[in-house]
C-alpha cells in the first residue's frame, strides 16, 4: 500500500476503486470508441512508467517546431493513468482531463481531422473560421484552442509539480509541492470551490519516496535522473505552446 502523508487519505488503498472516469469512458457507447481504456490501464497497472509517458511529449514536436495534437493526447491519457492511481478524491480532476481529451480525438476523427494534426494547424483553420469564441461563451464553447489552453495550463502545474519532485529533499512534502505548484499555475484560473477541493485532494497524496517509486523507473536516484532528462520536452512543448497562444490572443479564452 502508498503511504499517504496526510489525514484524509489515511487506509485509503488507491488502486482499489473503479474509478469514476473510466465509468464515464465506458458508459457511453460513442465514448468508448473515442478512448478506449483496458482494465488494467483503469487502475494504472498497464506496466508503462512515467518515463514512457513524458517520453510521447517528446514526440509531439516536429522539426519545424508544430506541436502534434495526437501525441499530445497520448501523454494525457498516460498522465490519467497515473492520476487513476492515486485514489477516487481524484477523480474529479480525472474527469475533467478525460472529457477535455474526448472533445479533442472528436476533432481528430472528425471529417475536419487534417485541420487538428497540430496545434498551428488548429489555431489557423478555428481562428480562420471563427470558430472560437473569443471574449465571452458563445456559439462554440468547446472549441480545439479553448479545449487545449485548459491542458497547456495544467502542462505548467504538471511542469513545476515534477520540477519540484526532482529538485527537492526526501522528506519534502508532496502535497506542499503539489500545492506549490498549483498555485504558480492552474489556481489563478479556477474559482474559490475548485481550489478548496483541489487543495484537500493534495492531502491525501503519497510520499515522495512513494512518487518516486510508482514511475517504475528504478532507484530514487534513477527516477530523479530521468525526470531531470525528461523534463525539457515538457517545457519545450509548454513554451512552443505558450509561444503560439501569445502570438495569436489566445491565452484568456473564456
Ligand atoms: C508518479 C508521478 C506521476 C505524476 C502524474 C501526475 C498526473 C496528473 C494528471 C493530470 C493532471 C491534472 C490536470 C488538470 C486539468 C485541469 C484543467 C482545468 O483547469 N479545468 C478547469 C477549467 O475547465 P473548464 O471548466 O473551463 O472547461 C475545470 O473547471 C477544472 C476541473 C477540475 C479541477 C482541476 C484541478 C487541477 C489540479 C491539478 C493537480 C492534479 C493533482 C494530481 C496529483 C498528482
Amino acid at each position: 500500500m502508498i503511504r499517504r502523508e496526510g489525514k484524509v487519505g489515511r487506509g485509503l488503498r488507491p488502486r482499489s476503486v473503479v474509478y469514476t472516469s473510466l465509468d464515464f469512458l465506458v458508459g457511453s457507447g460513442r465514448r468508448k470508441t473515442l478512448l478506449p481504456l483496458s482494465p488494467a490501464m483503469a487502475t494504472g497497472d498497464d506496466g508503462h512508467g512515467l518515463k514512457e509517458v513524458l517520453v510521447t511529449f517528446k514526440k509531439c514536436l516536429t522539426d519545424n517546431q508544430e506541436v502534434l495534437l495526437d501525441p499530445y493526447l497520448e501523454g494525457w491519457k498516460g498522465l490519467v493513468r497515473f492520476l487513476n492511481t492515486m485514489g477516487s478524491i481524484f477523480s474529479f480532476i480525472s474527469k475533467d482531463v478525460v472529457t477535455k481529451i474526448q472533445i479533442m480525438e472528436e476533432f481528430r476523427s472528425s471529417e475536419r481531422k487534417d485541420s487538428y494534426v497540430s496545434l498551428q494547424s488548429m489555431v489557423s483553420y478555428e481562428l480562420s473560421n471563427d470558430l472560437v469564441d473569443l471574449k465571452k461563451p458563445g456559439d462554440h464553447p468547446a472549441s480545439g484552442c479553448r479545449t487545449i489552453l485548459r491542458l497547456h495550463r495544467a502542462l505548467r502545474w504538471l511542469q513545476l509539480f515534477l520540477e519540484g519532485l526532482r529538485t527537492s529533499d526526501t522528506d519534502s512534502r508532496t502535497s506542499v509541492l503539489c500545492t506549490d505548484a498549483y498555485n504558480a499555475s492552474l489556481a489563478n484560473y479556477h474559482p474559490w470551490i475548485i481550489r478548496k477541493a483541489t487543495t484537500v485532494a493534495f492531502y491525501t497524496l503519497p510520499t515522495r519516496d512513494a512518487f518516486l517509486e510508482n514511475m517504475k523507473v528504478g532507484t530514487h536516484e534513477e527516477a530523479v535522473e530521468m525526470l531531470g532528462e525528461a523534463l525539457p520536452s515538457i517545457c519545450e512543448v509548454y513554451d512552443v505552446t505558450q509561444a503560439l497562444y501569445s502570438q495569436h490572443n489566445l491565452l484568456d479564452l473564456p
